[in-house]
């Protein structure tokens, strides 16, 4: 059932399971999910909230377990754009938080069995909240072209390929993965800029867009000492990028899924020096924070799976700014903590 089907009798159970939430009546919402466990389809027609987000709201763990029990999705926005999760945070219910956000990982790590299993269609693929960047296919992107503008890469639709806020990311993400040897995607070539300062003896630039690798020789990056262009998607350049060993690497592409950065995380381990340190563009679900917590600690899980430990380091980062986001179609990164991802091999 879609939470626009629901009968009127669960719309009647869902306004009534409502009010015994304000009222902070939890015996008798309780009672009322007993009695009506569809009611978790029911969604105010106004606001958008759901039986979670009210839920969320009372602080209590057995009401918040009982939408779960009854197929509750985690992932439901309201009108504003906020989750259940936020509301929990907004009454300072930490603990409930966390237990949207279990849930959330649960939930996500079970649809990427049955996906694997059963090949799920790509409108139910798609249903996932994340993407780990910021729109549209990977293959359409490829073949659009693009606009620089002084601190702006623009798709032909208008979305921010990259963006200038992110320079003090960049430089961060250079920091951590420091000297030496590199791979990186390109884009404005600012991490690529941070990284030449640091002198490194090589440095490897996967790009696969052709107006940025135009851009790229026309700035001369073509003829820097110890610059190596490979030219073309990551997908199908993986002999050739894993030529070699890194001491660091970072990974940044655009218009991809958090399934094809967790194919790229599966090539780590084959060209990461064994002290060397990885990390990537974590936008991963940037738009709604219980979405981006969310997949931080899935990516966390599925990188320890490959021996590789993640911590992440939170830097305070506000592009709330309308100007910042002027002619960009959409703002992908709405967050005011990025998480920066240190990676490095579990040691024996
Ligand atoms: C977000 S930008 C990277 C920005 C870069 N970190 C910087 O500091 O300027 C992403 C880049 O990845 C390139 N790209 C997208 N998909 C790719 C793929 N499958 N393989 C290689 N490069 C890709 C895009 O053309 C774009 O230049």
């Amino acid at each position: 059932m879609d939470e626009s089907s629901y009968s009127s009798l669960e719309a009647e159970f869902g306004q009534k399971f409502h009010s015994a939430c304000c009222d902070k009546q939890i015996d008798l919402a309780l009672d009322l999910v007993k009695e009506c466990p569809d009611l978790v389809w029911f969604r105010d027609p106004i606001s958008g909230e759901s039986p979670l987000h009210w839920s969320a709201s009372t602080g209590n763990e057995a009401l918040v377990q009982a939408m779960f029990d009854n197929r509750h999705p985690w992932n439901v926005l309201d009108e504003n754009g906020a989750s259940a999760g936020e509301f929990a945070e907004k009454e300072g219910y930490a603990s409930i938080y966390n237990r949207i956000l279990e849930e959330g990982v649960r939930a996500e790590l079970i649809l990427e069995l049955l996906e694997q299993a059963q090949g799920l269609p790509e409108e139910v693929k798609d249903e996932s909240p994340i993407s780990t960047t910021k729109e549209p296919s990977n293959k359409d992107y490829l073949g659009m072209d693009l606009k620089y503008s002084e601190d702006k890469l623009l798709d032909a639709e208008g979305n921010g390929v990259m963006m200038g806020w992110e320079a003090p990311l960049m430089k961060l993400h250079a920091e951590i993965i420091a000297p030496k040897e590199k791979s990186a995607w390109f884009g404005l070539g600012l991490i690529d800029n941070e990284l030449q300062l640091r002198k490194p003896a090589s440095h490897t630039i996967v790009e696969a867009h052709p107006d940025v690798y135009s851009h790229m020789l026309a700035t001369g990056w073509g003829s820097k000492p110890g610059v190596r262009i490979i030219f073309g998607r990551w997908q199908d350049n993986m002999d050739a990028i894993s030529d070699r060993c890194y001491d660091g690497i970072f990974f940044d592409t655009f218009g991809e899924y958090y399934r094809d950065m967790k194919e790229f995380h599966e090539q780590v381990p084959n060209m990461l020096s064994d002290d060397g340190t990885y990390s990537f563009f974590n936008g991963l679900g940037g738009d709604v924070k219980l979405f981006h917590d969310v997949y931080c600690r899935i990516a966390q899980l599925h990188l320890a799976d490959l021996n590789i430990e993640t911590t992440f380091s939170q830097i305070t980062i506000d592009p709330s700014s309308a100007k910042v986001w002027d002619g960009v179609k959409r703002r992908y990164w709405q967050l005011q903590l990025y998480h920066l991802p240190t990676c490095k091999f579990i040691s024996q």
